[in-house]
């Protein structure tokens, strides 16, 4: 007993590995992804957001105590705050307008992960909601740490993928992993190993969930 985060991505890391490394990961750091796949990646990400938003929100509601309120609150001011402002912002560098993005029809790999998550939310308790919800927030925190430290990564204006790579390595969104890690280290510190085996498996489907997202953004699929 007395597991952590860390054990979550120790027991699935394989699928761990391939989701934080994957090529479409780093086509973003050497500049090589094609614009289309980032375009259709950035469109359905909007649509991914707008879920994920709902999915902490579910979080809020399921919270019986105001530590575990301030923590759905964070991830979603995360969402709200941060990560869409910005989206949006950055959608329309690469002509793409919001009336736009909020009429598009959702691929099937945003449908898939994010009915799943806000699925695990419903029939689980808040646990199962945020391990589901941590291959989001803590990986693509990790994806951002990563790139960083990949000698292939080009920064700056030299990367048009660039603004991306910094909204994740921002202090903001980084602060919001980090509050996610501890609350998740202090309650993972109390479940049984046959919890934390069913806790395992909620994540390891919400990652391979996350390689299938790049990979539609890869093959352009709907
Ligand atoms: C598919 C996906 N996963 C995670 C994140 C980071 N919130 C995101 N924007 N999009």
């Amino acid at each position: 007993m007395g597991y952590r985060f860390s054990d979550l991505t120790t027991a699935c890391q394989d699928d761990w590995r391939a989701y934080i490394g994957h090529p479409f990961v780093c086509g973003l750091g050497n500049a090589t992804l094609d614009e289309r796949a980032f375009r259709h990646y950035l469109q359905q990400d909007y649509l991914f957001l707008i879920h994920f938003a709902r999915a902490y929100a579910l979080a809020g509601y399921k919270s019986r105590t105001l530590d575990d309120l301030r923590q759905a609150h964070e991830g979603l001011r995360a969402i709200l705050d941060v990560e869409l402002d910005l989206h949006i912002g950055y959608c329309r560098e690469w002509g793409i307008a919001e009336a736009d993005l909020a009429a598009l029809p959702e691929a099937r790999a945003t449908l898939a992960y994010t009915r799943y998550v806000l699925d695990t939310g419903h029939r689980g308790d808040l646990l199962d909601l945020h391990v589901a919800l941590a291959p989001c927030l803590v990986g693509y925190g990790e994806i951002a740490n990563w790139l960083n430290a990949q000698s292939f990564t080009l920064r700056g204006d030299a990367n048009p993928y660039d603004a991306w790579i910094a909204m994740y390595a921002s202090d903001d969104f980084q602060a919001a992993m980090h509050a996610e890690l501890e609350w998740l280290d202090a309650r993972l510190a109390e479940v049984t190993p046959r919890r934390f085996a069913e806790l395992c498996s909620v994540f390891r489907d919400a990652t391979r969930l996350e390689i299938d997202f790049w990979q539609m953004g890869l093959e352009l699929a709907s």
